[in-house]
């Protein structure tokens, strides 16, 4: 057996920016084992790319000299060695990419892509819908117009937040605006293609439950995160009044536990897990049976690098339960594709299960080599980082 003998952070950004402030820059790790086997992993960026460097560092001193392949039992020794795992954001990523780099050197050793190690494939391509493809999206007809292209490329469903500047409340005027842009995008689409629609955890209970009842006219799939993420007793009242819609939310849990709180309460019908910060394969896989035994279906949030969508595709491939893989692969920046050869190209709304052992795909090192940058701070500026880029905006 291989002991893990490196697990080194690499940041890398460049100057060809994605669709949203967070996606241009990636947090890879690479971890080396003795006998010189490689895996890769990535953690999430956003407003803590620093912060995640660092801690890659911290976490790494539980996983050396531990054995390469056994990704379970390390990732439950750093669970009890960090007394806040499950309180940590910078850990719970941290931990799920070197959990990430451990599976894909498992099967890099066993010569077998991570989908066969997981019990097979159920499906031979993934079904995926569109995110980041509404940039500078403002009026109605913005919106329109570029969900014609997305559905156009193939794509049978699209995702998109409709709230312009909106936050914790939503007033008539709001209302009208998410409104219309909603409206557009279905009478572009037509009733074929689905319609989900982003929240990012911006709302009150009051104001998620107004803009239910103002959009279930327009069929929308789910409304994902309509409350904010650690307001149970609003998700509670939400789930009460809005019987109608699905509720979509996950990509923040960190931590089987944590999912269990929301399927154990019926809170989410659609659980949408990070296999960057929910724990890795090693909880991801776990979620999934959970939601399974449930009735909850599984739509992996999939939003940062092509090193988590090909681990997202891996898990997709196995889960019976799966509605759709979140996908913004065709709104990366291209380097985010070079990274791995573009292999994991979307067609006609699907992608193709990556076949290599372990992550699956050939990692372009030179790439990686030449994007390399030191952690910084990102500029906290009036538009979140965690929209579509030159959506934070009224038209009314
Ligand atoms: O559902 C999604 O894809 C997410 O909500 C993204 O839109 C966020 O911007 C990102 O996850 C922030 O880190
Ligand atoms: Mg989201």
């Amino acid at each position: 057996m291989s002991k893990i003998s490196q697990i080194v952070p690499i940041v890398l950004a460049n100057p060809e920016k994605g669709s949203a402030t967070w996606a241009s820059v990636m947090i890879l790790v690479r971890v080396v084992t003795s006998d010189g086997m490689v895996g890769y992993g990535e953690a999430v960026p956003t407003l803590r790319v620093i912060n995640v460097y660092n801690t890659i560092k911290q976490v790494a001193k539980s996983y050396i000299g531990k054995e390469a392949e056994e990704p379970e039992k390390n990732y439950h020794e750093w669970y009890k060695q960090d007394f806040y795992l499950a309180r940590s954001f910078e850990s719970a990523t941290a931990t799920s990419a070197i959990d990430q780099a451990l599976w894909d050197i498992l099967g890099k050793e066993l010569g077998a892509p991570i989908y066969k190690l997981l019990g097979g494939k159920v499906r031979d391509k993934i079904p995926v819908y569109a995110n980041g493809w509404y940039q500078d999206a403002v009026y109605p007809e913005d919106f329109a117009e570029k969900a014609k292209r997305v559905v156009n490329m193939g794509y049978k469903a699209l995702k998109f937040d409709p709230f312009g500047p909106y936050y914790d409340w939503i007033d008539e005027k709001g209302l009208k605006e998410a409104e219309a842009r909603v409206r557009a995008v279905r009478e572009a689409v037509g009733d074929q293609v689905d319609i989900l629609i982003e929240h990012h955890g911006r709302f009150n209970a009051n104001s998620a439950i107004a803009i239910a009842k103002r959009l279930e006219k327009y069929n929308p799939v789910f409304m994902e995160e309509p409350v904010h993420h650690e307001d149970i007793e609003g998700l509670r009242k939400y789930k009460s009044v809005v019987t109608s819609l699905k509720v979509a939310l996950g990509e923040r849990l960190v931590s089987l536990k944590e999912a269990m709180v929301y399927i154990g309460e019926r809170l989410v019908d659609i659980i949408q897990p990070d296999l960057c910060n929910i724990g890795g394969i090693t909880v991801g896989r776990k979620v999934v049976n959970l939601a399974e035994a449930n009735d909850v279906e599984v739509a992996f949030h999939n939003a940062f690098g092509s090193i988590q969508n090909a681990y997202s595709l891996h898990l997709s491939a196995t889960v019976k339960n799966l509605y759709l893989l979140e996908s913004f692969y065709d709104w990366f920046p291209q380097w985010k594709r070079d990274i791995i050869y573009d292999e994991t190209k979307v067609d006609n709304g699907h992608v193709k299960i990556p076949e290599k052992p372990g992550i699956g795909v050939s990692i372009n090192e030179k790439a990686i080599e030449s994007m390399k940058v030191e952690p910084k701070e990102l500029d906290v500026v009036d538009e979140p980082v965690w929209v579509v880029k030159g959506t934070w905006k009224h038209f009314s």
